[in-house]
């Protein structure tokens, strides 16, 4: 399991020769915990996502990942351990070329796990749990700002990466949408996935509960909030997305 630790020891971040926006940033995500990013627009949260997901070195400071110390880590020893990362981006950055199923199934053809028709299977499954059912043709170009966001968000999850990064994945859905993406990012946990979600939305940082980390003037905080929702998101909506399919064992390996 030590592996799977990533720690931050006195972290600083900066764009260019720019002054510092992120100071002695010290934190330790244990394998599989839950936790929330916040701060207000501009503090930081997609700078320190950035640096957790290696698009970013820091300018002092030691980041280990997964048990390697990455500040200095030559850049092709980076793409092994991304893998092992999945990404929610605030924009998204799907393929436009390809549909939202070809968009999903690309983690599990790069890590080649499972036969082609199973892929399949398994991506439709979760597009429709995440409500895309009608949508798994369309092309990007074409989906709204919300469908975009559900098929980001599948694609991050479909391989059970070891870490999740997910910056405002419910930025553009309705309120319903947002607990239950919020449920997949849970359930995903439950199954071992380390997972730091960037969000606003302080009403579903609150309903959810957990470890929270809060950016303000380059400095992080801590702060731990009663765990309340952690089950089904509604008595209405109690089903569970199917993330078991083991399909993609040897991303983590
Ligand atoms: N590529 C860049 N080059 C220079 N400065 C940048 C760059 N990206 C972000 N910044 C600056 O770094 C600071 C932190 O930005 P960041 O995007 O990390 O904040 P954030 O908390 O994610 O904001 P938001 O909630 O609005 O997405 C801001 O002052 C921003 O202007």
């Amino acid at each position: 399991m030590s592996n799977r630790f990533v720690k931050f020891e006195n972290v600083g971040m900066r764009y260019g020769m720019g002054a510092e926006i992120l100071q002695d940033i010290s934190f330790v995500l244990e394998p599989g915990s839950f936790h929330f990013l916040t701060g207000a627009s501009g503090a930081g949260k997609s700078s320190l996502l950035k640096l957790l997901y290696l698009a970013h070195r820091p300018s002092r400071g030691i980041v280990s990942m997964f048990g390697d110390d990455v500040t200095t880590a030559h850049r092709t020893a980076l793409p092994r351990l991304r893998r092992r990362i999945g990404v929610v981006f605030q924009e998204y950055r799907l393929l436009d070329h390809l549909s939202a199923i070809e968009n999903v199934a690309m983690p599990l053809r790069l890590a080649g796990g499972g036969d082609d028709h199973k892929i399949r299977e398994h991506v439709e499954e979760l597009l429709m749990w995440v409500g895309l059912k009608d949508r798994m043709h369309a092309k990007p170009p074409t989906l709204s700002g919300g469908e975009k966001q559900r098929v980001a968000i599948a694609r991050a999850v479909i391989a059970k990466p070891d870490l999740l990064l997910a910056d405002e994945p419910t930025g553009n859905v309705d309120p319903q949408m947002a607990r239950r993406l919020m449920h997949l990012f849970a359930e995903l946990n439950k199954l071992g996935t380390t997972t730091v979600v960037a969000t606003h939305d302080l009403e579903l940082v609150h309903e959810m509960g957990g470890p929270v980390m809060h950016l303000q003037d380059g400095q992080l905080s801590s702060r731990h909030l009663p765990e309340r929702a952690r089950g089904p998101v509604s008595a209405t909506d109690p089903s569970r997305p199917n993330l078991s399919a083991n399909l993609s064992s040897d991303l983590s390996s």
